[in-house]
């Protein structure tokens, strides 16, 4: 089984318009409401590539139920630790450009962590706990790194996919895999921009130094690199219209992540990784099954 946890869940409110104008009244030409949060996400693909998961995480108010529903009528299992707060809503601006509004959610008290915490009681050997996205308010910043020796102890393993220090004090704990973007990466190493596929991939490799299992980097548009011990791979997105590309790097977790607790394939765990990534990329919503499977037919793997 794979878990996927979700601390700060949001509905992801998706605007379109062809021109935003500051400081004046906006028409929208369209909107779409979906539950939203990258562990969610995650889980919502690996259910696509019919691949046991739960979700985890802690949901309040109307918009908490408005994601337990939606989640509940795509037949996701969903464990979720109810709070007295109201879950958030994130805008997402489609106009001439992509323009993110996350807001910082709910707070959690510490009654309803420790509610959170005894989910993972059920943890059993082999499974994985992917833990993604921001931290709600009352939430110490060490609590994903803290759920660490409780994972190990049931024999279970973990993806995290978080940024800054956060991600790098959890490497010695030897996770399954991180993903990074470029950006993500260059700044965690307190870089400028890289600009050459080398460079990425010696400060990839920093990452497996300090204790991951597997690295990938993704390059949004430009494609996707996964880097082993002593080889690295960059894999091609195919051209395509870009319809929302919130939940592409979630998807492409939840396809190596899924793929890789299956096979132990790693060059098939990645392939599936873009593809989910792309698919969800050329999708309004996430990808589904059908157009994961056409966008990964297209997809090239080099050894570079
Ligand atoms: N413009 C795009 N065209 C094709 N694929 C894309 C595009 N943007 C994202 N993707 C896919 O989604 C993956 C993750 O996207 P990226 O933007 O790098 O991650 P994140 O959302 O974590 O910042 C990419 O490796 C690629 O497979
Ligand atoms: O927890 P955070 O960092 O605020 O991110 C939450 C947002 O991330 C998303 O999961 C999308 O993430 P990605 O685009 O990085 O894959 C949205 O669904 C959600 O609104």
């Amino acid at each position: 089984m794979i878990y996927s946890v979700t601390l700060n869940p949001s509905i992801d409110y998706v605007i379109g318009l062809s021109q935003l104008t500051l400081g004046r009244v906006n028409r929208l030409d369209s909107d779409l409401k979906l539950p939203g949060g990258k562990g969610i996400n995650v889980s919502r693909i690996l259910k696509e590539l019919d691949l046991p998961t739960t979700a985890l995480g802690f949901t309040g108010g109307f918009i908490g139920q408005f994601v337990t529903d939606r989640l509940a009528n795509l037949g996701l299992t969903t464990r979720f630790t109810p709070i007295a707060g109201d879950t958030r809503i994130n805008v997402k601006v489609k106009a001439e450009e992509e323009t993110e509004l996350n807001a910082s959610g709910p707070t959690i008290s510490s009654d309803e962590a420790a509610a959170f915490k005894r989910e993972l009681d059920q943890l059993q050997p082999g499974d994985v706990v992917v833990m993604a996205g921001s931290l709600p308010a009352g939430l110490p910043a060490s609590f994903y790194r803290d759920l660490v020796p409780v994972i190990h102890e049931h024999g279970a393993d973990f993806v995290i996919d978080t940024t800054g220090q956060a991600l790098l004090d959890t490497l010695p704990d030897k996770p399954l895999v991180v993903k990074p973007n470029h950006h993500e990466l260059a700044e965690l190493f307190g870089d400028p921009e890289y600009t050459s596929l080398e460079e990425t991939v010696q400060a990839g490799r920093k990452l497996l130094g300090l204790g991951a299992q597997h690295v990938l980097v993704s390059m949004a548009g430009a494609g996707a690199l996964m880097i082993t011990a002593d080889k690295a791979y960059h894999g091609t997105v195919p051209a395509g219209k870009v319809e929302n590309s919130v939940g592409a790097g979630d998807s492409m977790l939840a396809g190596f992540t899924g793929t890789f607790a299956t096979t132990h394939d790693e060059l098939e765990s990645f392939k599936v990784a873009i593809a989910c990534g792309s698919a969800t990329a050329f999708s309004k919503d996430l990808a589904t099954r059908a157009k994961i499977e056409e966008v990964k037919a297209t997809i090239t793997i080099t050894e570079i």
